[in-house]
């Protein structure tokens, strides 16, 4: 079955990984604590701390503490929900005041815009917030890239290394799972979303290959109506 659809990965896939750990995490980080003193009365905010104190096991942590096991988790790269709609939040506030930009590879911002062009459906699925894929995209460096997309999905759909999230992710957009052709840098996401029956290509920026999916160094070399 021909693919219509195209679901992609952010963090080394369309953008480098070296944005969001050596901009976007430190940021989130430096700006995260007086951003969540300032605004732990308002009722999203409240919300995540909530979540946050719920998974840690700590009921009664105050607004210190709660930062304090935000910082360690943002240190230790955990995709927790919380954290994520947080760091959102948080960027927000720097794209905003033009303090942040999105990286997007210039070969995924050319071959995006021509598959939307040809008639693909364009979806992205990464462990940041439905609101930072949206900032990412919408304050890119190459401009505003958010029209290209179709939808978004983060981890409320599930994680990313488990075959359901992808059938939910089918489910939602609506077509044969064959049809829609997953892109990521991480082995275990693609030997997940072929578990769901999707269409994989794996990106290695940096060459080399993800075992068992076909895998290319750039968006440039991926013909969605030849896989
Ligand atoms: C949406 S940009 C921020 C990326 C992020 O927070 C992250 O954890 C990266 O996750 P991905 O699933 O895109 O590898
Ligand atoms: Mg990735």
């Amino acid at each position: 079955m021909p693919i219509k659809a195209i679901l992609t990965d952010i963090e080394g896939t369309t953008s480098a990984v070296s944005f969001v750990f050596d901009v976007l995490f430190p940021y989130a980080a430096k700006h995260l604590p007086d951003f969540i003193r300032e605004n732990a009365g308002r009722a999203d905010v409240a919300e995540q701390l909530a979540a946050v104190r719920h998974d840690c096991g700590e009921p009664q942590a105050d607004v210190e503490r709660v930062i304090e096991i935000l910082l360690a988790w943002i240190g230790e790269d955990r995709k927790a929900p919380p954290l994520k709609a947080l760091q959102g939040m948080v960027w927000e506030q720097g794209y905003q005041a033009g303090q942040l930009k999105g990286h997007v590879y210039p070969d995924a911002v050319e071959a995006l815009k021509r598959w939307h062009q040809e008639g693909y459906q364009l979806f992205v699925y990464s462990s940041g917030s439905i609101q930072a894929q949206k900032l990412i995209f919408g304050c890119s460096d190459a401009g505003d890239l958010s029209p290209l997309f179709s939808g978004y999905f983060d981890t409320t759909s599930g994680p990313k290394r488990e075959a359901q999230s992808y059938e939910r992710i089918t489910q939602a957009i609506g077509v044969e799972a064959s049809q829609i052709l997953f892109l990521s840098d991480v082995v275990q996401e693609l030997d997940a979303a072929r578990a769901a029956g999707m269409a994989t290509c794996g990106l290695a920026r940096e060459g080399g290959e993800l075992a068992g999916h076909v895998t290319v160094d750039s968006f440039a070399r991926i013909n969605p109506s030849a896989l």
